[in-house]
C-alpha cells in the first residue's frame, strides 16, 4: 500500500479533484481552479523530488488532473494510474517535457499541457545574464572582492571579453533562442550566427533592419548567417547558447569533440536542459582552456554537478532559475492550471500557444480554452476558434 503523503486542501467539496504535486507561485492559479468547481489538493512534502511512489499515492482512486514538475517521471505507470483514477489531464509547469512520455500519455488519452510563451524573454534575460557573468568574469570577481583580497586597481585585474562587435552563435533558434539573440545583437552591437533544423525568418527580418538602422546612423552594421551545420557555428562564435529542445538529437550535442573546434577563448552558455551537453568531457575541457568560459543554468544530473565543475573558476553555475521571475512563475501556474482546468471541462485547445496574454489578464476571465496541449493532435481534441 502507498505510503501516505502530506496534502494542503483548497474547496473540499469540489466536484472535480485536480492534484498539484508542488506549491506554486500566486494564488490565481489556485482561484481559477476552486471557482470552477475544482476540489484542489497541493502536496505539501518537504522533499524536492517526489518519485513515482510518491504520485502514485498523491492520483489515488480518484483524480480528475494533475499539475506536474519538471522533476518528476511522467511515464506509463503514471498515466495508466491517472487514467485508472478516471483522469484525463496533465500539464508540466514548464514548457519542456522531456521528462513526459508523451506516447504513454496517448495510449491512455491523457492531455499533455506546457506553458511556453509566458516564460520566453525571462529566460532569455538569464542567458544574457550568463553571458556577460561569464565573459567579465562577474563572479569570480565578487568572490575576490568578499575575500578581501582587493589592494587597488590594477591594470591586469579581472579583464574578460569585450562583446561589442563580436559573433554571438545560437544553437536551437526556437523562441528563447530567438529573443536571447535580438538581446545579444541589440544590446550588445553583435554579428550573428545560428543554427537550427527550420528557418528563422523574423529574426533574420529583425537583424537586417536593424543593421541598416546602424548603417544610416554611421555605425558599422550587425549581420546575420544562418549555418548549415551547428559545427560552422562552434569555429565561428565567440559566445554560443543553446537552446534546442532535448530529444535524441541533441543529447551530448555538445562534447569533446564539438568542444575541441570552439575558440580557445569562447563563451558557452547553457540554459536549455543538461544533457544537451556531456559534462564530464566540459570539466575536462574546462581545466585545460582556463581562458574559455561557460554560464550553466542546467546540469546533466541534476540536483548534482559532474565532479571537478564546481572547482572550475571559468565556470559560472546557477540552479535551474532561468524562468525564476515572479510574473513568469505566476504565469507558468495560471498557464498549467488552466491545461489541467481546460481539459476537464472539456473545453477546445487555444489556436496560437504562443499569445498567452489573454489567460494571464488578471482583469479579464481567461478564455474557455486550454492554452497548450502537445498531443492535442494525436488526441483529436477540438481547436478554439477564439
Ligand atoms: N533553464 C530553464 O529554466 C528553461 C526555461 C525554459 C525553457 N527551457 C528549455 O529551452 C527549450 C527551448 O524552449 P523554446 O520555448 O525556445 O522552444 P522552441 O520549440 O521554440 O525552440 C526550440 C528550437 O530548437 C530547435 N531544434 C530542435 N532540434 C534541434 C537540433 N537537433 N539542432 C538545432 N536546433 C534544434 C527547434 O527547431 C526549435 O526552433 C525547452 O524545450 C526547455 O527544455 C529551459
Ligand atoms: O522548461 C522549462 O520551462 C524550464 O526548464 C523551467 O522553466
Amino acid at each position: 500500500m502507498a505510503k501516505p503523503i502530506s496534502i494542503e486542501v483548497w474547496n473540499p467539496s469540489g466536484k472535480y479533484r485536480v492534484v498539484s504535486t508542488k506549491s506554486m507561485p500566486g494564488t490565481r492559479w489556485i482561484r481559477l481552479l476552486t471557482d470552477q468547481d475544482c476540489r484542489l489538493e497541493i502536496c505539501t512534502e518537504k522533499k524536492t523530488i517526489l518519485s513515482v511512489e510518491d504520485i502514485l499515492a498523491l492520483i489515488g482512486n480518484r483524480c480528475d488532473g494533475v499539475i506536474g514538475q519538471l522533476t518528476e517521471d511522467w511515464g506509463e505507470v503514471l498515466f495508466s494510474a491517472l487514467k485508472r483514477a478516471g483522469g484525463s489531464a496533465f500539464s508540466n509547469m514548464a514548457v519542456g517535457y522531456n521528462n513526459v512520455d508523451v506516447n504513454a500519455a496517448n495510449k491512455y488519452g491523457i492531455a499533455v499541457g506546457n506553458t511556453p510563451g509566458v516564460l520566453t524573454e525571462t529566460t532569455a534575460e538569464l542567458a544574457a545574464s550568463l553571458s556577460l557573468a561569464a565573459a567579465r568574469r562577474i563572479v569570480e570577481a565578487d568572490q575576490f572582492m568578499r575575500a578581501g583580497l582587493y589592494d587597488g586597481w590594477l591594470p591586469h585585474l579581472f579583464v574578460g571579453n569585450l562583446l561589442k562587435g563580436q559573433t554571438v552563435g545560437v544553437i536551437g533558434a526556437g523562441r528563447i533562442g530567438s529573443a536571447y539573440a535580438r538581446m545579444m545583437i541589440e544590446g550588445f552591437k553583435m554579428n550573428l550566427i545560428y543554427y537550427d533544423l527550420y528557418q528563422a525568418t523574423r529574426l533574420e527580418k529583425f537583424v537586417t533592419a536593424y543593421g541598416q538602422f546602424l548603417k544610416e546612423n554611421g555605425e558599422p552594421p550587425v549581420t546575420w548567417k544562418r549555418a548549415a551545420s551547428m559545427e560552422d557555428v562552434l569555429r565561428e562564435a565567440d559566445v554560443i547558447s543553446l537552446h534546442p529542445v532535448l530529444d535524441k538529437t541533441t543529447y551530448h550535442l555538445i562534447n569533446k569533440e564539438s568542444l575541441a573546434i570552439m575558440k580557445k577563448e569562447a563563451i558557452l552558455v547553457n540554459a536549455s536542459r543538461g544533457p544537451v551537453i556531456d559534462e564530464a568531457a566540459l570539466v575536462e575541457h574546462l581545466k585545460a582552456n582556463p581562458m574559455f568560459r561557460v554560464g550553466l543554468d542546467v546540469f546533466e544530473d541534476e540536483p548534482f554537478m559532474k565532479p571537478g565543475l564546481a572547482e572550475q573558476k571559468n565556470a559560472v553555475v546557477v540552479p535551474h532559475i532561468a524562468s525564476a521571475s515572479k510574473w513568469t512563475r505566476e504565469g507558468m501556474a495560471t498557464l498549467a492550471a488552466l491545461n489541467v482546468l481546460g481539459k476537464i471541462k472539456g473545453y477546445p485547445i487555444w489556436s496560437d500557444p504562443n499569445r498567452v496574454e489573454p489567460f494571464l489578464d488578471e482583469n479579464s476571465p481567461a478564455p474557455a480554452a486550454c492554452p497548450s496541449i502537445v498531443n492535442a493532435k494525436q488526441l483529436g481534441l477540438p481547436s478554439s476558434k477564439l
